[in-house]
């Protein structure tokens, strides 16, 4: 038996096909998405079928799910058609909602209903925003959707055509990332939805639809299937889940395992038999994809600062890493990479920094070590949060795209301080959706292996990021 994995992230869609006993990988595809903080999801479900047809089909597949990037805002109408592009994690327009949100009701308040405070990137602020900067198409707001609860809708046959909005689904992993969710209880927060939407959101007359949550595997059979993709009758489609629940459930991470995702963001997370809810706002406090919870940390920063200095410095990734290596650490320039503005710490419109260039100092491979030390600075900053809060941290497996660099391994075990490992290069999203489908399929979670293709010791160079910290500080007083 085949299960099939779906990974909607933000700069493209991915596809795994596995056997579903032994997880073996049989198939893949991908295809790419447009740039840009604003898509009409129509782009995704289309990237979606190529990356499905470039895996093979899912003719002999017989259970699906799909994951996807966290908190994107899809509004549709009473007849099940998109209002407006979707707003992206990454787009920063509704961070004066989130100032008023925060304000309305208090960042401790938010954070105990809902695991965390908002910032610009969550669903509840673009859905302020949209009130505020486009009040008819608010009032148009039949449903509420995020992006894989509005691709396993029309995988399933759903949409304008066939507009039956109580037939999305979502999980509570995704759920926890809108802002209106409580993880530890599993419900939606309504009454937090009518002060974000300024109007009743449970009135009948203001009744907006959300996705009804499943648990972490349950499943749903297609409903008619989708004209775009051939599908078996009998297909299995699983819940679904963020994409860093997906990847936690695709590395089968437990407690002590912190994963360092280095992908369009850069997130540190951990699985945790407990909740954690963090009034600074550091840290968000989602749920995970198998009923535990997922204390998070997420930069706006991450693989695309690498993007940014290698086509600087005219080279490509390889060559970017070895660079890099070439120069001692903590030995020249300072980047702190808040190129997007920053998520963490909250700081939108801040712009990125380099400091401390002498004549020495400003060389190629200087330059290149600076870019990896600043993004993965960033990302130790959130793990310290992480620790603070009691969690453990054993190890760090890094992935997405930028984490098979063996410049990275290295500079990530002097940054970290922390045994690094990688795993074989995969995706580790989708992976995880395929094992959910799988354990959708069996009743059980399966034990498939994960493979590593390097461990590396802890390397700690706490000059690294004490140099960090203070082009940081200096940085953030500059914005504030
Ligand atoms: N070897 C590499 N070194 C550094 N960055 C890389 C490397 N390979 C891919 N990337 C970058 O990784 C990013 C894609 O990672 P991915 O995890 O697929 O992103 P997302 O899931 O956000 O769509 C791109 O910005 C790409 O340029
Ligand atoms: O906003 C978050 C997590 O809160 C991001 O992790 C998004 O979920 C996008 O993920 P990638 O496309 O970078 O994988």
């Amino acid at each position: 038996m085949l299960v099939a994995g779906v990974d909607s992230s933000t700069q493209s869609c991915k596809v795994v096909i596995r056997d579903a006993a032994t997880g073996q990988l049989v198939r893949s595809g991908r295809a790419p998405h447009p740039d840009g903080t604003e898509v009409d999801p129509e782009a995704w479900w289309l990237a979606l079928q190529q990356a499905v047809a470039a895996a093979g089909g899912l003719s002999d597949v017989a259970a699906v799910s799909i994951g996807g990037q966290q908190h994107g805002l899809i509004a549709l109408d009473d007849e099940g058609r998109v209002i407006r592009p979707a707003l992206l994690w990454n787009d920063t327009r509704s961070a004066a909602a989130a100032r008023a949100l925060r304000a309305e009701l208090g960042d401790a308040e938010l954070a105990a209903r809902t695991g965390s405070v908002p910032v610009a990137s969550f669903t509840s602020t673009k859905l302020r925003w949209l009130r505020d900067a486009e009040p008819a198409n608010a009032a148009k707001v039949a449903a509420v959707a995020l992006p894989h609860d509005w691709l396993t809708w029309r995988l399933r046959g759903f949409g304008p055509s066939n507009p039956n909005l109580s037939e999305l689904t979502t999980d509570r992993s995704d759920a926890s990332g809108t802002g209106y969710f409580s993880p530890t209880t599993g419900e939606y927060d309504r009454e937090l939805l009518s002060i974000v939407l300024g109007r009743p959101a449970i009135a009948s007359s203001g009744q907006v639809m959300l996705p009804a949550v499943l648990a972490p595997h349950e499943s749903r059979r297609v409903a008619v299937g989708s004209p775009q993709l051939a599908l078996p009758e009998s297909l299995i489609v699983g819940a679904g889940a963020g994409d860093n629940a997906a990847a936690a459930l695709g590395l089968d991470a437990r407690p002590g395992d912190v994963i360092v995702s280095i992908g369009t963001s850069g997130t540190v997370f951990a699985v945790s038999p407990s909740p954690i809810a963090d009034a600074s706002g550091t840290i968000a406090g989602f749920a995970d994809a198998t009923g535990a919870f997922l204390p998070l940390v997420a930069t706006l920063n991450a693989a695309r600062v690498l993007d940014s200095i290698a086509a600087l410095l005219g080279v490509d990734h390889a060559t970017l890493g070895q660079l890099a290596l070439e120069a001692d650490a903590a030995s020249g320039p300072v980047l702190v990479p808040w190129f997007e503005g920053e998520r963490t710490p909250n700081l939108p419109t801040a712009t990125a920094t380099l400091s401390g260039l002498t004549l020495a100092s400003t060389t190629r491979p200087a330059i290149a070590r600076a870019a990896i030390e600043g993004m993965l600075c960033g990302l130790a900053d959130g793990l310290d949060a992480m620790l603070a809060h009691g969690l453990s941290a054993r190890r760090v497996l890094l992935i997405g795209g930028a984490a098979q660099n063996p410049a990275i391994h290295t500079i990530a075990a002097q940054v970290f301080g922390v045994p690094i490992t990688v795993p074989i290069e995969g995706e580790y999203v989708a992976d995880g959706m395929a094992r959910q489908a799988a354990w959708a399929l069996a009743g059980e979670r399966p034990d498939w292996p994960v493979a590593v293709t390097r461990e590396i010791p802890a390397d700690g160079r706490p000059e690294i990021r004490e140099r960090y910290a203070q082009a940081r500080d200096a940085a953030m007083t500059a914005v504030e």
